[in-house]
């Protein structure tokens, strides 16, 4: 018989609630939930019992980080220190170079990252072993009150609130970009994850009164092929700045991770 993964959660939001929802209900074979972390008092109605992130990593033997890049700052590598596996949603932590390299070769915990907003994540990382790409753009197109940061100016967030059509808010590469949007541009980190590089993604940040739906739009060209990936997500009515298909994302990641036979690797 297989062994059952004993899952925590931290973070009870947009995505958290959905996978663990999900998984109290039994919808992923091979895992169970175990327990949840939160900032917050969870209340009676929450599907498992709340805990300390310590006593979470002794119970479970796969920790969801659904919280935030502070939370993989912070726990990390002490989740894998402790033999626990963690999937992060949260990959623009990993932009901080020391930080991967120290969650890439912590153990005996594994680490994992979740696909999340975007698609062909796997395609880019096989197109790796054909040689390098020469160039990659990552073009993400959101509501503006999602890309509001405390770091912005004035002249910005003016522009950002009464603009009638796309406004350009940053361009840079994934190196920089998850840095500024930290709850909302994650999706640049796991893009730079697939490729190996942080400078060679260049990434546009763009803010659009009209975008009802959340844009990624991944464009990579190189000796061997060119790839092009367009997604457009209706975000999460509770927290736009995330997309609703993304704890869908993590619930596929857990599957696969949970052993079930027949998944898309
Ligand atoms: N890879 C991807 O494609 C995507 C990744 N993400 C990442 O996932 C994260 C979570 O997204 P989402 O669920 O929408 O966010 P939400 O804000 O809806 O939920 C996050 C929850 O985690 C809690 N939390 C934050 N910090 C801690 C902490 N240190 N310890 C315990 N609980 C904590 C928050 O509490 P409180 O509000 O009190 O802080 C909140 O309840 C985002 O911040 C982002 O980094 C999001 C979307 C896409
Ligand atoms: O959900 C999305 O579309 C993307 C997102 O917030 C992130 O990358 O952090």
């Amino acid at each position: 018989m297989t062994r059952v993964r004993k899952v925590g959660i931290v973070g009870w939001g947009a995505i958290g609630r959905v996978v663990g929802t999900a998984l109290a209900e039994q919808r992923v074979t091979g895992a169970e939930l175990t327990c949840l972390v939160d900032n917050r008092p969870l209340g009676e109605s929450a599907p498992a019992p709340q805990v300390s992130f310590d006593e979470a990593m002794e119970r479970c033997d796969l920790i969801v980080e659904a919280a935030g890049q502070g939370v993989v700052r912070e726990w990390g590598e002490r989740v894998l220190s402790s033999g626990t596996d963690l999937l992060i949603a949260s990959t623009g932590a990993l932009t901080d170079e020391e930080l991967s390299k120290q969650l890439l070769s912590a153990g005996p915990g594994r680490v994992y990252f979740t696909g999340g907003a975007v698609g062909g994540l796997d395609l880019l990382q096989a197109v790796r072993s054909l040689g390098p790409l020469d160039e990659v753009r990552l073009t993400t197109t959101k509501l503006p009150s999602t890309l509001e940061q405390p770091w912005m100016g004035a002249e910005l967030l003016s522009r950002m609130r009464t603009a009638t059509g796309p406004v350009e808010v940053m361009s840079g590469t994934a190196r920089d970009v998850p840095v500024k949007f930290p709850k909302s541009t994650n999706v640049a980190a796991s893009v730079a994850l697939a490729v190996g590089d942080l400078d060679a993604v260049r990434v546009q940040v763009v803010a659009d009164p009209g975008a009802h739906h959340t844009r990624h739009v991944v464009e990579a060209s190189g000796a061997h092929g060119t790839y092009r990936f367009e997604v457009a997500h209706l975000p999460d009515p509770g927290n736009p700045a995330t997309s609703q298909v993304v704890p869908y994302a993590v619930l596929r990641s857990l599957a696969a991770l949970a052993g079930r036979t027949g998944q898309i690797l």
